[in-house]
């Protein structure tokens, strides 16, 4: 069988000496799977995604990662396992002084490759989330909406393996929601894992999909 994208096992996680967060959390992502990660505010799904891209290491327990220990990796292979990855954060981390456009076309010119090989993929995604127009405008005067989905397209262009999104669609109105949720869709029908976490329920009712869910640190998994 295939590895999976992503194997917890036995996870414990706390901050510093604060309380234990995350208590004894299992589970695995499959290779092509399309999961939500949901609870209550504050249950921990910011944290268990920081944890699956490696700003956070566990207090005890493993975390795996295409194969890979968390543990074992750092400097280039850290850098080379997230690129595998693309994350939309819920606060975007878009950099201001640079357009959507550009923004959007980070992961692409960081792998080094000419703006001309790519720039039509770009304004491509670009127009499907509906900023064909906001190419050049930089992101003070996009609205949270606008400036969500340049964080999708972002997180979408260079076509990671796994895509990790941390409430995508929170700032942009219903219609929206489901246009970005099937954007999700088709990439995973393309073969991408997708793990969405989201307090979204009429968003989560749209997908047959398994849901993660956290609660007082523990994690249960419906089918
Ligand atoms: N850097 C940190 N240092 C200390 N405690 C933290 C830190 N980050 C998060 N916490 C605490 O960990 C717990 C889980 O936070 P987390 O942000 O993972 O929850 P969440 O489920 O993503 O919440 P929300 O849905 O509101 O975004 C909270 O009690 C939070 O206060």
């Amino acid at each position: 069988m295939e590895q999976p994208v992503v194997a917890f096992d036995n996870v414990g996680l706390r901050y510093g000496q604060g309380p234990e967060i995350l208590h004894d959390i299992s589970f695995a992502l499959e290779p092509g799977s399309f999961q939500f990660l949901t609870g209550p505010s504050g249950a921990g799904k910011t944290t268990l995604l920081r944890l699956i891209l490696l700003s956070l290491r566990p207090s005890r327990g493993l975390v795996r990662l295409f194969g890979l220990e968390a543990s074992g990796i750092a400097g280039q292979d850290l850098t080379a396992v997230r690129r595998r990855m693309g994350v939309v954060f819920q606060d975007f981390r878009l950099l201001d002084h640079l357009t959507t456009y550009e923004n959007v076309a980070l992961p692409l010119r960081v792998q080094e490759r000419e703006e001309a090989s790519y720039r039509a993929e770009v304004m491509e995604l670009l127009a499907w989330v509906g900023l064909g127009e906001r190419a050049h405008a930089l992101p003070p005067v996009l609205s949270g909406g606008e400036k969500q989905r340049a964080a999708i397209a972002r997180a979408l262009i260079a076509r990671p393996e796994l895509i990790l999104a941390d409430e995508p669609t929170g700032n942009v109105d219903p219609a929206l929601a489901r246009r970005l949720l099937r954007l999700f869709l088709e990439l995973n029908r393309l073969g991408t894992s997708v793990l969405i976490a989201t307090h979204d329920l009429a968003l989560m009712d749209q997908v047959d999909a398994r849901r993660l869910v956290l609660s007082d640190g523990q994690l249960h998994r419906y089918d």
